[in-house]
């Protein structure tokens, strides 16, 4: 195990921001910390980076990594290049090699900016610059606090493909905050928090075997008759059309075939992470 909390508890006077949250971090696993706004995510981060104290519990590292951390608001200069923000940054570490800001530049792809004032950039080529700065120490574990938030999808897809590459190309242990719940479907490890508390953790495959049932709706001319026919109890049923949540594709698949004759359209559409996001917390991804 790489880092482990235990028990890890936050307050801000009578407000409990974390509760008691036990986290396994695996080397070269990718942790996505998921919740809405308020539930505890950066908290948490914070007291994993140690830039804050726990009121109670721990945090208990394997030998000493090295971390880097992608804040959520960043840390360089605006005023200054890329190329400039790097190389000031890179002289506060012992031990960067002399090619290292011209190796992550290749390799997150900002060869074609490194001249520019890093103002001047579009947010996702911040975001890399940002995740570039957080690598030139060679980190064990990268954080990285809601580094999509606030771009677009097509953008958001490249910094999702990027953070994969690399964790698997360098075996870099991610753990990041999210608020997208469609982007989960990258992380080996999905923590659910809200209200400072671990509502439930898993593959995100695993979380919607869990908590998102597959939805089958029927288009049908009688829908008294198919009500009749099938020994369940629809989600929602209209004039025309009659819905059902499944626990597999195999009682879909065993409803229309016996009704075939009575079915004139039909969707299936399996759970996804925002219905076992609304599952576990009540509530819609704000
Ligand atoms: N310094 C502080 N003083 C008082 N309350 C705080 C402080 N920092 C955080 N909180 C409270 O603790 C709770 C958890 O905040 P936190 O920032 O960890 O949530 P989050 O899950 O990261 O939310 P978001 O997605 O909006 O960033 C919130 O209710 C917040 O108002």
């Amino acid at each position: 195990m790489l880092l482990e909390a235990k028990h890890l508890t936050k307050t801000f006077g009578e407000k409990v921001a974390v509760n008691a949250v036990d986290l396994q971090i695996e080397k070269g696993s990718f942790t996505a910390l998921l919740g809405p706004n308020g539930a505890g995510k950066s908290t948490t981060l914070n007291m994993l980076i140690g830039l804050s104290q726990p009121t109670a519990g721990q945090v208990v590292y394997d030998q000493q990594p090295k971390l880097g951390v992608v804040f959520q608001g960043s840390v360089l200069d605006n005023m200054l290049t890329v190329r400039e923000n790097l190389q000031i940054r890179a002289g506060q570490y012992r031990h960067v090699p002399a090619d290292r800001v011209t190796v992550l530049s290749q390799q997150l792809g900002l060869t074609n900016f490194m001249s520019q004032r890093y103002d001047t950039l579009s947010g996702g080529q911040r975001r890399r610059v940002d995740i570039a700065r957080a690598l030139l120490n060679n980190p064990d574990i990268l954080f990285l606090d809601e580094p999509t938030t606030g771009l677009d999808i097509q953008t958001r897809r490249a910094i999702w493909t990027l953070v994969q590459k690399l964790q698997r190309e360098q075996n870099l242990t991610v753990i990041l905050t999210m608020h997208y719940l469609d982007e989960a479907d990258a992380a080996d490890n999905v923590i659910v928090i809200d209200h400072g508390k671990v509502l439930a953790h898993g593959t995100a495959a695993e979380l919607k075997d869990r908590y998102a049932a597959d939805l089958l709706t029927i288009t049908t001319p009688d829908v008294s008759q198919l009500v009749a026919n099938i020994d369940r109890k629809p989600t929602r049923v209209t004039a025309t059309q009659i819905a059902f949540n499944l626990p597999t594709m195999q009682d879909a698949l065993d409803i229309l075939t016996a009704n075939r004759t009575l079915i004139s359209n039909f969707e299936f559409r399996p759970g996804t992470m925002d219905d076992a996001f609304l599952a576990l917390t009540g509530k819609e991804m704000r």
